[in-house]
């Protein structure tokens, strides 16, 4: 496993040991142990989920309020880029964004700390998105920032048209989001 930094420090990508031979590959998806010992992340995952999407659908950026999760966030088929962004207004990089291409070809994780907002574009045919989160999903803290925040200012990599849930299209600027402390 390869542990990649970004230009913000809680921030990760992983890259996990391949093993390729004349079948095809393998690889541990995750691994606690290991995990925590090059993350030094000792939170418990809880739930994972799996969404598919078309090319141009961007689902983000969301969070939860109260109940943050953590989230260790793969590609399975198809290539999407990858963003967190730091909500915590105390932090030194509070509202700096990390975008990262995670695809089935580059087998290519990352974790996204509590206190982030996250989203991703997908740039192939369709992408399935898998990922563990470090709470449950409670409907009531979930929170979203608009994808084109102004003072965000987030490169997607995609110059295409983008499709959004209805949820996405009515978030509000940062300027009006609940955020973390
Ligand atoms: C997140 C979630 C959703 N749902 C239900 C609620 C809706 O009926 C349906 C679709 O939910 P939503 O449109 O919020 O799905 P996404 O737009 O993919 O939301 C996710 O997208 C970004 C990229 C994230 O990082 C979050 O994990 C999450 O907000 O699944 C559940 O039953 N459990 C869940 O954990």
């Amino acid at each position: 496993m390869n542990i990649i930094d970004t230009i913000i420090p809680e921030v990760k990508i992983i890259e996990p040991a391949v093993f390729g031979d004349a079948r095809g590959f393998f690889f541990e998806s995750f691994n606690e142990q290991k995990f925590q010992a090059a993350t030094h992340v000792n939170l418990p995952f809880v739930q994972d989920n799996h969404s598919r999407s078309s090319k141009g659908v961007l689902r983000g950026l969301h969070y939860q309020i109260e109940r943050a999760q953590g989230k260790l966030v793969r590609v399975v088929s198809g290539a999407v880029i990858d963003v967190a962004v730091d909500l915590r207004r105390s932090s030194p990089t509070f509202k700096q964004w990390v975008a990262v291409e995670l695809s089935a070809d580059n087998h290519r994780q990352l974790w996204v700390p509590p206190g982030f907002g996250h989203g991703f574009v997908v740039i192939s045919d369709t992408a399935d998105f898998l990922y563990k989160t470090t709470d449950y999903w409670f409907k009531e803290h979930e929170r979203a920032v608009r994808w084109d925040d102004p003072t965000l200012a987030v490169d997607w990599g995609y110059t295409g048209e983008v499709s959004l849930s209805a949820k996405d299209m009515d978030a509000p600027y940062l300027v009006d989001a609940e955020l973390f402390e």
